[in-house]
């Protein structure tokens, strides 16, 4: 092919990797506001050592400096809030600074307002760390794409890229877009959206156009906007625009979940609602000390201050959100979408799972292990009415009958079947040769035909059901085909997981399968889960999920979205498996396993818990710190002092939920198995 390429702005990957760990804007604002602590500091220590040595002007612009300087964020940021009708508890650090300065202390309201926004500034900082880890990821998809047109190649912005045109990947490139590989071998990084430490390699899509819905397109053929291509050039047909793909919904997503409260911190704000104005009201009657104790004013106004500054739940306020941030943030970069300190915050303290079975504990790909026809019948005929009905269905039952069925069947010509319609978690029917076909599970057949099911095929289904298969009964017309038997497996290192759990914390462990009761004994058996409820539609799961809530409090529902939709949104938390490419999925559920691993569901069980542990902390390090502060300023601790106690405990649980961030990767389950 003669390539001819127009340059445009190019974009090396070293750029691309670089806006990676650039800082956001938060990091920035907060260095100014810590250089600004940082010569408030300095001009502090300077009026102090020359006291006494240089006129007392001199000294006094120097307080006056440091005030100025300690002052101004706070101050900005104050304004800003009242402007915009808030209240702020930063304020009150404001007032008390005043107050000292109104008692002429210079000096202490310097120091007051030097520790206080050093404080700030490094908690600013530190929350700028965390939420710069989930902005990071909307810099993972590169600015520009290679667009080939014919034989021309030119660099076009992600933006102007539409659905179909086609994209050239060199190696070790960003992929610009969600999409069909359609020429070229590689292998592809996708750890930066799905978590998955083992490269997954990428090959062109057999067959023509029109390809599958991008949500059902195997993992080999489909490729995300974000990810890192490997050592091949790849070529790729574009499935969505730029502001849709997955890595663009997640990011999406992410900034959503940081704004929604969590349970305690919707508790940590009644509180405060509660509690600043009791503080304000109790500072205001210590003012008036002076009237009952014998001391001046001053010392009364004093006091009150220091109360003020110790009783300031600042800690407190920062203590939910910042481990939040920090676990939602770890979540993402590990390839798992949380919606929010919600989620995060049940999935740290339930104990209860149910899990769907196939596709979920099961690798969902079954194959066709019996072919039992009826006396009398050929095995042709039941195989071809059966390929051709499950030819218009889309469950991985169907698959696997169309694939195993046709191979046995070789040259045999398989008829068109018509006026296919799925019986809605049961079985498929449709028309052949004009009559009317049916397969599905022996209870289908029961609940429909019960009289006429000839012996021999209950049978038979019974018997396959004892050996632990999936069994799909054939009747065409008035005449019993006969019976199929398939048999998915259980996922590798599932067992493994399902331990772990334990491990965890997670006391009682549910399998939900639409499959009949065999099968689910025989895979709960295998894989170490307690219960087993076989045979249930769509909607008896959702039931049982909520029977669970009433006796159990809060329930995880662990699918893959297909036919356990109404139970993962019955329960307290849905978590939806291999959600990447799948937009229902990733909108309907709480949390979203980007990759089609169970490992990652320890990960993110155990990252929860983490996260409440920390939670749980932060709340006894700020509490504690005012139940300590308030009657040793009461007993006369000095503001100064006040306030490191103050802004240390509230750095300190900023750090402290920070540590979220290096929570252990996911282990790949399928690369340790
Ligand atoms: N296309 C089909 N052909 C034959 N049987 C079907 C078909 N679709 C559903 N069935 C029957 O209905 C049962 C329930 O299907 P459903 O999709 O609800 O659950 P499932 O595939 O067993 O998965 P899970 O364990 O996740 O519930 C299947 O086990 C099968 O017996
Ligand atoms: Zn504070």
């Amino acid at each position: 092919m003669n390539v001819r390429v127009e340059p445009a702005a190019a974009q090396s990957p070293a750029e691309t990797a670089h806006e990676l760990d650039a800082a956001e804007g938060g990091v920035s604002g907060a260095r100014a506001e810590l250089i600004a602590s940082l010569l408030s500091g300095l001009a502090l220590a300077g009026g102090w050592l020359t006291e006494g040595f240089v006129p007392i002007e001199a000294t006094l612009g120097l307080y006056g400096l440091a005030n100025a300087l300690g002052g101004f964020f706070t101050l900005r940021e104050a304004a800003r809030n009242l402007w915009h009708g808030r209240f702020d508890i930063d304020m009150l650090m404001l007032v008390a600074a005043a107050g000292a300065a109104v008692l002429g202390q210079w000096a202490e309201g310097a120091l007051l307002l030097f520790l206080f926004s050093l404080g700030h500034s490094l908690e600013h900082y530190a929350m700028g760390r965390a939420s710069g880890a989930i902005h990071a990821l909307a810099h993972l998809a590169p600015k520009l794409a290679t667009r080939r047109n014919g034989d021309v190649l030119q660099q076009v912005p992600v933006d102007a890229l539409q659905v179909n045109d086609i994209v050239m990947v060199r190696p070790n490139e960003r992929l610009p877009a969600d999409g069909v590989v359609i020429a070229g071998q590689s292998s592809v990084d996708q750890a930066p959206i799905t978590g998955e430490s083992i490269p997954t390699d990428k090959r062109p899509i057999d067959g023509s156009d029109p390809f599958p819905d991008f949500g059902i397109l195997a993992d080999e053929n489909r490729v995300f906007a974000g990810t890192i291509n490997g050592s091949g050039s790849l070529e790729v047909r574009v499935a969505k625009l730029a502001g849709e793909t997955t890595l663009a919904r997640v990011v999406r997503m992410v900034a959503e979940a940081e704004s929604q409260r969590s349970p305690t911190q919707r508790f940590t704000d009644r509180f405060a609602r509660i509690f600043v104005p009791a503080v304000l009201i109790s500072v205001g009657a210590l003012m008036l000390a002076f009237l009952v104790l014998d001391e001046p004013f001053g010392e009364s106004f004093y006091r009150a201050m220091a109360v003020l500054v110790a009783a300031s739940p600042c800690a407190l306020a920062i203590s939910v959100p910042s481990a939040v941030l920090s676990g939602v943030a770890r979540a993402a970069r590990g390839g798992v979408l949380v919606k929010g300190g919600g989620p995060l915050e049940n999935l740290g303290s339930l104990a209860v799972l149910a899990f769907d079975k196939t596709g979920t504990l099961t690798e969902g790909k079954p194959r066709l292990t019996d072919v039992m026809p009826a006396p009398g019948i050929d095995e042709r005929a039941l195989l071809g009415i059966a390929v051709a009905i499950e030819r218009g269905s889309d469950h991985p039952l169907a698959a696997a009958v169309v694939r195993d069925g046709e191979a046995r069947l070789g040259d045999t010509e398989v008829k068109t079947a018509t006026s296919i319609e799925s019986l809605n978690g049961s079985g498929i029917r449709g028309v052949v040769d004009g009559k009317a076909a049916v397969l599905g599970n022996p209870q289908l057949f029961l609940a429909r035909f019960a009289s006429s099911i000839p012996a021999s095929v209950t049978d038979a289904a019974a018997e396959l059901e004892n050996a632990g298969r999936t069994v799909i009964m054939v009747r065409h017309g008035e005449t019993y085909l006969g019976v199929l038997g398939l048999m998915d497996t259980p996922r590798t290192g599932a067992r493994e997981v399902i331990a772990r759990l334990r491990t965890l914390g997670i006391r009682r462990i549910v399998m939900l399968s639409g499959d009949n009761q065999s099968v689910a004994d025989n895979v709960a058996r295998a894989l170490g889960v307690d219960e087993a409820r076989g045979a249930l539609m769509p909607e008896d799961k959702a039931g049982i999920v909520k029977a669970m809530l009433a006796t159990e409090g809060k329930v995880a529902m662990v699918g893959d979205g297909v036919n356990d939709a109404p139970a993962m949104a019955n329960a307290t938390v849905g978590i939806a498996m291999g959600a990447a490419g799948s937009d229902v999925a990733l909108e309907a559920a709480d949390v979203a396993l980007m990759a089609d691993d169970l490992g990652h569901l320890a990960f993110v069980l155990g990252l929860s818990r983490r996260t409440s542990s920390v939670i749980r902390q932060n709340l006894w390090i700020s509490l504690g710190m005012v139940a300590l502060l308030v009657p040793a300023a009461l007993l006369g601790l000095p503001i100064g002092a006040a306030v490191v106690f103050h802004e240390g405990s509230t750095v300190l649980v900023v750090v402290n939920a920070l540590r979220l961030l290096a929570y252990p990767a996911p282990r790949d389950e399928q690369a340790a198995a």
